[in-house]
């Protein structure tokens, strides 16, 4: 891997999304470490001056709020662990909003579900009110809404929301701090010859075995989020770093062209922000496979999908739900909108378009999913 192309990654990035995990702010479950926090937002303050814009997308609030209620047990109840955020995330919006108050920056909380990014007028209010608050130079800081989160509706761990918000603010560079010195080939709390990897192409499915889950019972997402976040980012043409937020002064280093962690390089072509949004911010609602040639039509030939190469439908959709396209191994291939309803779907799978018709009646199209409504998922 080039490591100047690496270094160039952050030292010409403008707008960068920043990820602080839970270990890494509430100094492993003791209650927030404000001088980290101060020390994070001194270095986020000079990068501003430096030109940059800067979001945060910070955990904890459930660490906080368990150290402030005296838990010293994760809970297991959703009820339990929604109190904790709210109680938790007062604590994370004061120390922010303490520490760039030093530097005389104000700050922003912004709590998001998934459901406010999959319902795409919300996704453009968000989008709007965050490019807002980075043109009168607010440090916006976001995290999920866990108290309202079900499993339902939630992104469900922060460093996926950090790729969100990097594409959802088109940001050059995701950089996410956690309390190890990078990806390691191995997970390093359990292997202590694990090797840091220093640079790598973001998607490299290599990666995704490297890493492993969370390390502490405060963490979400461990590793393995981390590196789906880098494929994820990437699709809109950011570089991921993961690095120690322990590092002193790690985010000017790493500005400053350093190498420091392991920097996963965007390299695969960048998606349109509406195919982003289609394949990213809704929800998967069903599955058809498709049999060789309908891979081929989509995959190569670049044509719409018709019901008479589809195999198979799983799943409970409607017209202009969010579909996976798989081939009889179930590997993925594509995400698309699809015209009918898996009811009305199943009946036309296996036929060619002009019995449609026939079976579903008149004014039905004749694609299962129109050409401008599929995502192919290049291979890496
Ligand atoms: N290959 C790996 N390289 C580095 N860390 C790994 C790897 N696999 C698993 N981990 C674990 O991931 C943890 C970081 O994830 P997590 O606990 O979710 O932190 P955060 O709160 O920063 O998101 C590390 O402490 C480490 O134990
Ligand atoms: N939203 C949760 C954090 C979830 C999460 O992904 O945590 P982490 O793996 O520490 O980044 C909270 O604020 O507690």
């Amino acid at each position: 891997m080039d490591s100047v192309s690496a270094a160039d990654a952050l030292s010409k990035s403008n707008r960068l999304v920043i990820k602080i995990g839970s270990t890494l702010v509430t100094n492993n479950g003791q209650g927030i470490d404000l001088d980290a926090v101060a020390h994070w937002s001194s270095q986020i303050a000079t990068l501003r001056q430096m030109g940059k814009s800067v979001l945060l997308v910070s955990s904890g609030a459930i660490a906080e709020g368990m150290a402030r209620l005296g838990w010293d047990k994760r809970p297991k109840e959703m009820h339990e662990l929604q109190a904790a955020a709210a109680v938790g995330q007062v604590g994370l919006a004061q120390a922010y909003e303490t520490a760039f108050a030093a530097h005389g920056l104000r700050t922003a909380q912004i709590l998001l579900t998934h459901e406010d990014l999959a319902d795409r007028l919300r996704y453009l209010n968000a989008r709007s009110t965050l490019f807002s608050l980075l043109r009168l130079g607010v440090i916006p800081i976001v995290n999920e809404n866990d108290t309202v989160s079900t499993d339902e509706i939630k992104v469900g761990d922060n460093d996926t929301l950090g790729a969100l918000i990097t594409n959802l603010v088109e940001a050059d560079a995701l950089i996410i701090l956690t309390d190890q010195s990078g990806l390691y080939d191995a997970d390093p709390r359990k292997n202590p010859d694990a090797k840091l990897v220093r640079y790598a192409k973001a998607g490299d499915p290599a990666l995704e075995q490297m890493a492993g889950g969370a390390g502490s019972h405060l963490g979400k997402g461990g590793m393995l989020t981390k590196v789906l976040a880098a494929k994820r980012a990437a699709r809109s043409g950011a570089h991921t770093v993961i690095a120690s937020g322990q590092e002193k002064g790690v985010l000017l280093r790493l500005c400053h062209g350093e190498s420091i962690g392991s920097v996963l390089l965007a390299s695969q072509p960048v998606w349109s922000a509406r195919k982003q949004w289609m394949a990213d911010h809704l929800r998967l609602r069903g599955r058809v496979t498709l049999d060789a040639g309908a891979i081929r039509a989509i995959m190569i030939d670049g044509k719409s999908l018709l019901p008479i190469g589809v195999k198979a439908i799983d799943g409970v959709f409607e017209p202009g739900d969010l579909v996976s396209c798989v081939d009889t191994d179930g590997h993925e291939h594509a995400r698309g909108l699809i015209n009918y309803s898996a009811y009305d779907a199943r009946q036309i799978i296996g036929k060619p378009s002009h019995q449609i018709p026939q079976i579903l009646g008149e004014m039905t199209p004749s694609e299962l999913i129109h050409r401008d409504n599929l995502v192919v998922l290049t291979p890496f």
